[in-house]
């Protein structure tokens, strides 16, 4: 049942990309994916040697000897790119080998399973596409699914009840140990921005989490195509998890577009809009797309940490207040920062306009 008062975001229903690869004699890609929009050939930075994104250690983050190292690891990275991976986070490893398996199995159902956990018209939760807003928009070489994990009452029964039972407990572990490990790297931002523990705690203690699963099949012509088009998170924070390890995930920085390649069992932290707000911009909030290729298709599993939906987000008072910062954002809630996220399509950042207080910024969107 419906959370009462709540209102529903959606997005238009396409067709199921992974279909139309399986179709018999496909071969060429539909219009509709042809992305002459998207300037696919901007450079890639690989040989440089700044150009691999930071690393983390959780457990160095966590351990008293090693911490105020890792401390300031963390957040030059939140600064300079807003993209880090995360090593010995304390998931086991054979859970993460299931959780592909199972990935992979529940994408690969047959259509008639998958049917009932299709978006319906008017929502924007089960197997689909969001800020689709047009009929004739462009479209992602990509399928992806979509369920709320927390506040628990605001879980969609008629989806969760309808995954098949493995896969619901593989959710449920996976969503609760990836919040976990989100409400520790909240605690050690907080720390570190000189952010009041308890300010974050409003913030982030009642989390809003929400599970996205990309499937990208791969694609005759990659060059044609874009799994996923530029754009930044409007979340707090991301936990992405590469699952079969396939790469395709590229980040911006100073205007190059750099790989994130997938290390084994790492997971890729990215700050999202909601968190470069709260920071009053010391964290960013970095552009971010996937391409595909022409012989594997690519997994990845995204969880997303947000405030609550009535919660006010702004400039933390205590962040501005302690070095006398001037607010480079507006204050208003997640739910109404969300209604305008999902009226639009992806576009970069330019999302976080809406929220700027600083005239210069404006389409003069840095990276
Ligand atoms: O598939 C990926 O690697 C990135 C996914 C992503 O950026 C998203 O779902 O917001
Ligand atoms: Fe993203």
């Amino acid at each position: 049942m419906e959370p009462k008062g709540e209102t529903q975001w959606s997005s238009l229903l396409v067709p199921s990309v992974l279909e139309i690869v399986k179709e018999k004699n496909f071969t060429t890609v539909p219009p509709r994916y042809l992305r002459s929009d998207q300037d696919k050939t901007e450079t890639l930075d690989d040989s440089c040697l700044n150009s691999e994104i930071p690393v983390i250690d959780m457990q160095s983050l966590c351990s008293v000897s090693a911490m105020d190292t890792e401390l300031k690891k963390l957040d030059l990275a939140c600064q300079d790119w807003g993209f880090f991976q995360l090593v010995n986070h304390g998931i086991e490893s054979s859970f993460l080998e299931n959780l592909e398996r199972e990935v992979q199995d529940f994408f690969n159902l047959p259509m008639e399973e998958k049917k009932k956990l299709w978006q319906r018209s008017g929502e924007f939760e089960g197997f689909g596409q969001v800020n689709i807003v047009s009929e004739d928009q462009k479209l992602d070489w990509g399928d992806m699914f979509i369920l709320t994990t927390e506040p628990i009452q605001s879980r969609k029964s008629h989806l969760f009840s309808k995954l098949p039972p493995y896969f619901r407990e593989t959710v449920e572990r996976y969503s609760s140990e990836v919040k976990s490990i989100a409400k520790i790297l909240f605690a050690k931002m907080a720390s570190v921005l000189e952010v009041k523990p308890e300010e974050m705690e409003d913030l982030f203690g009642d989390v809003w989490q929400s599970i996205k699963i990309n499937y990208y099949p791969p694609c005759p012509q990659p060059d044609q195509v874009i799994g996923l088009t530029p754009h930044s998170d409007a979340a707090g924070l991301t936990i992405l998890l590469q699952v079969n390890q396939v790469e395709g995930l590229q980040i911006k920085k100073d205007n190059k577009w750099v790989v994130v390649k997938p290390l084994q069992n790492a997971l890729v932290v990215n700050v999202g809009e909601i968190l470069e707000i709260i920071t009053n911009g010391r964290y960013r909030s970095i552009e971010h797309r996937v391409m595909v290729n022409s012989d594997k298709e690519r997994l990845s599993v995204a969880m997303f940490h947000s405030p609550g939906k009535e919660i006010v987000i702004g400039p933390a008072k205590s962040l501005v207040d302690k070095h006398q910062q001037e607010r480079l954002f507006k204050s208003m809630s997640t739910q109404e920062f969300f209604d305008a996220f999902f009226a639009q399509k992806l576009n970069g950042k330019s999302h976080l306009d809406l929220m700027t207080l600083d005239p210069h910024r404006k389409n003069h969107v840095s990276n």
